[in-house]
């Protein structure tokens, strides 16, 4: 796409037709403010999605408004994901131990299946509590989600072609439909038991304290007051699942391939990290240590700006006519921003804008002070405006602590025979990384000693 805005002469607003639908692109922080923020409301609609809508797909209206309101005001506000300290503190250590086996073993690992599982277990963590290793609830988890995201993923015919959904009784649309029903299923099939087993602890009178609860207590405890069906808490949890594992892992991922490629901002990084590590080494790094490490923040950022996990935000629906830039944009345009685009644009980042370099967001670079909140328009990898993600600061939090206790306990190898790691992205809902990333951990001299047994 931002091949496709050069030979318009560098337009920073499209509008093109794709299939049979009118679609908007916006590829400079101008044209992301008109679209983001001067027409938000006639913009903040979606396409439809194969699974239907509930919040993250949902079309603008007063379903949608209620369920962010619930999500923003009782499951991910800053008080909440504080609460999961605890929480994430447990599943690092989980992931740190298997790391640590590998590395006393001189093993490689598979540090994406390994980082993918750790979001995921966050997101179950949430939603079900303490107990997502009980009866193997973690890995249907995973087994489910992934298997959505693929659907998710794939080309939606009726998304470009609305006309041939209804070709022949829809018959286009029935090995697509068929997949994402059977999916549904899944998902009612292991969110019902949730729900049945979280509502028959409240019934016992014990539900936890509200600072300890997961987002199916919290949302039984105001489904009277939001007026919730069982299909609507249903749908809401869903959502968590298929927003919050993905994104967050493809940063981590990404991050550590950007680190292995360089190794200057890797020492650099270790050096900040292993210089507040905790005495005994053996410990994890734990979130009080993290407050003092604006590289680590500068690393984050960075891999954001080159890899936004969604390069296109999610995309966005128009809901009446409106005119921008003197484009009449009809009512039900598709809408994009490229926020791909807009993070490696040399004319805010200069030169060297397809550079990883993190000190362009500390020390008076040229992206200091730059915010994740999307307020200037130019860094957007959660959006902004009315849509904006309301998980940032839960997927910023297992970041951060993930990847200060990889680097700090760990020095990373290539696998043997490997001598480069292979940046070639793949392109859907999510961006990907082509390779898987596979490599060796090693303890070094200065940290832990390997464990017994
Ligand atoms: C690094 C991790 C993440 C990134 C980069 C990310 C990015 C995004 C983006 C770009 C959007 C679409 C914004 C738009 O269309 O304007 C979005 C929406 C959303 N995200 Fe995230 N996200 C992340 C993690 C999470 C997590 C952990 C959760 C929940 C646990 C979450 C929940 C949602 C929801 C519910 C929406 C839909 C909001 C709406 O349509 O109103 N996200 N996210």
């Amino acid at each position: 796409m931002r091949g496709l805005a050069t030979r318009h002469g560098g337009d920073d607003l499209m509008l093109l037709g794709l299939g049979m639908v009118p679609t908007l692109v916006a590829s400079s922080p101008r044209a992301a403010q008109a679209v983001l923020c001067t027409h938000d409301q006639s913009l903040a609609s979606r396409p439809r999605s194969i699974f239907g809508d509930i919040l993250g797909f949902a079309p603008y209206g007063d379903g949608w408004r209620q369920a962010k309101k619930l999500v923003t005001t009782h499951l991910l506000n800053t008080k909440k994901v504080q609460s999961y300290r605890a929480a994430r503190e447990e599943e690092v250590g989980v992931v740190i131990d298997k790391i640590r086996r590998a590395a006393t073993a001189g093993e490689a690992l598979d540090l994406g299946e390994l980082l993918s599982s750790f979001t995921t277990d966050m997101v179950s963590r949430a939603v079900v509590g303490r107990s997502i290793r009980v009866d193997g609830l973690d890995k249907v988890f995973k087994e489910v989600m992934d298997a959505s995201m693929a659907v998710l993923a794939g080309f939606n015919l009726e998304n470009f072609y609305p006309g041939l959904a209804n070709v022949g009784g829809g018959v286009l649309m029935w090995p697509g439909r068929r997949k994402a029903e059977r999916l549904r299923d899944r998902w009612d099939e292991v969110l019902d038991k949730v729900i049945d087993q979280h509502a028959s602890v409240a019934a016992a009178g014990a539900p936890p304290a509200h600072h300890d609860s997961d987002f199916t207590h919290v949302l039984l405890s105001v489904q009277g007051e939001y007026g919730l069906t069982r299909d609507g808490i249903k749908g809401i949890l869903a959502d968590m699942f298929a927003a919050g594992t993905d994104t967050a892992y493809l940063v981590l991922e990404f991050t550590m391939a950007e680190l292995m490629l360089h190794q200057d901002v890797m020492a650099r990084l270790q050096a900040e990290v292993r210089s507040s590590m905790p005495k005994d080494h053996q410990e994890l790094m734990t979130e009080e240590y993290l407050t003092g490490m604006p590289y680590l923040k500068a690393v984050i950022k960075e891999t954001l700006r080159l890899h936004p996990p969604s390069p296109l935000l999610l995309p966005h629906q128009s809901l009446e006519e409106c005119t921008i830039d003197g484009y009449v944009v009809p009512a039900g345009t598709t809408v994009f921003v490229n926020a791909w685009a807009i993070g490696r644009d040399p004319r805010l980042c200069g030169d060297a804008a397809e550079e990883f370099m993190p000190e362009r967001f500390i020390n008076k670079g040229a992206t200091e002070g730059v915010d994740f909140r999307g307020i200037d328009f130019q860094f957007l990898p959660f959006g902004s405006g009315r849509r904006m993600c309301p998980g940032m600061n839960f997927a910023l939090a297992n970041v951060e602590i993930m990847l200060a206790n990889l680097v700090c306990h760990f020095d990373w190898e290539m696998t043997a025979g490997a001598n480069e790691i292979d940046m070639t992205e793949v392109f859907g809902l999510t961006v990907h990384r082509k390779e898987k990333l596979i490599l060796t951990p090693r303890l070094p001299s200065c940290v832990a000693q390997p464990l017994e047994g």
